[in-house]
């Protein structure tokens, strides 16, 4: 379930006369979501999304409001948030900081098709060709410095064999990856898995779920899509998926001969990424909601796969 603080119609008919949009219709939790509490609200003249942030830094949230207005008003498919009558976005609600997003159409692809992939490629490069641009700055909280302090926790949880395929990769990033400055940085998503964005068909209605959004290497962003779209059963790449994605976001912005050379220990860095965030939710840091955690041994899977098979070649 993804509604930890309930809402009454009369708390949120009352919200809405802070806006523009409205009067209350319809209002829906909605069951999808781990981290915050989203509801459907529908209104006499629009379909809406409230979401209420649940955990996190609340003093980040003015960095997602205006990365979310910056790729809107750069006609990025993503939901800007509607500002109130005084222009204010970021508001408070049940004591909660809330944002009202547009509902976006669609659902989640479960086993993307190639016109999919090609529409999210081709978002992805346009989002990571004017992002370079935004002026907001958030360093990504899941980097190699991320990887190296907290990769020690889980150490003991894992196989003999495990743990040395860990400490070796941490070890080996650290090498390929010391330099801050080697790749093209700019805003990026950081977590673009499948249901963090809606298809109504082959149409992208929207990339949604910006919270893991930051500024950082932005082929770190590609290596994530690229892990969670084009891996099949076996965490092996779909040569079909990963070349209609690479093509589609080339062609909005070229790989620099910098990232073409990262790009294979890029994958291995991400996967590794998740294999870790996975295992700290299970034996670290469990939620305070009670969840199904995600799947550590799909990105370890991944992760040999990509240390055994290296990358596929990349697109020109
Ligand atoms: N702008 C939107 N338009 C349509 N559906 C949305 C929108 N934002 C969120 N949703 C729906 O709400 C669900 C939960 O939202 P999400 O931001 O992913 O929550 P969480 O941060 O809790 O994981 C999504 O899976 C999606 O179905
Ligand atoms: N989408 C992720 C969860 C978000 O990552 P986190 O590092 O912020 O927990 C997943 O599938 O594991």
């Amino acid at each position: 379930m993804a509604v930890f603080t309930p809402l009454d119609d009369a708390q949120v008919a009352s919200f809405l006369e802070r806006f523009d949009t409205g009067r209350l219709v319809t209002l829906e939790g909605v069951a999808s979501g781990t981290e915050n509490t989203t509801f459907f609200v529908t209104t006499d003249r629009a379909s809406l999304v409230l979401t209420l942030f649940e955990q996190g830094d609340h003093e980040e949230l003015p960095f997602f409001v205006d990365l979310l207005d910056y790729l809107d008003e750069h006609r990025l498919p993503v939901p800007g948030p509607v500002h109130d009558r005084r222009g204010i976005a970021l508001q408070s609600l049940a004591g909660k900081p809330a944002l009202l997003f547009p509902r976006l159409p669609g659902r989640h692809p479960r086993a993307p098709n190639l016109a999919q992939c090609r529409a999210l490629g081709e978002a992805l490069g346009r989002l990571h060709h004017v992002g370079q641009r935004f002026e907001g700055h958030r360093p990504n909280p899941r980097d190699l410095h991320w990887l190296l302090a907290s990769h020690h926790k889980v150490l003991g949880y894992l196989t003999p064999e495990d743990q040395t395929l860990m400490a070796d990769e941490v070890d080996t990033y650290q090498g390929v990856f010391g330099d801050a400055d080697a790749l093209p940085r700019g805003a990026i998503h950081g977590d673009l898995f499948r249901d963090n964005t809606l298809f109504d068909g082959d149409t992208l209605g929207g990339i949604i779920d910006f919270y893991n959004g930051c500024t950082g290497d932005l082929l770190f962003d590609l290596a994530i899509v690229i892990n969670d779209w084009a891996s099949d059963d076996d965490g092996r790449l779909d040569p079909g998926r990963h070349d209609a994605l690479l093509t589609a976001y080339q062609s909005q912005r070229p790989l620099t001969d910098a990232e073409r050379d990262a790009w294979p220990m890029m994958l291995r860095m991400t996967a590794l990424r998740y294999w870790l965030s996975r295992l700290l939710v299970i034996y670290v840091d469990p939620p305070a909601h009670e969840l199904t955690p995600h799947d550590p041994e799909r990105f370890r899977l991944i992760l040999k796969r990509r240390i055994a098979e290296g990358a596929l070649p990349l697109p020109a």
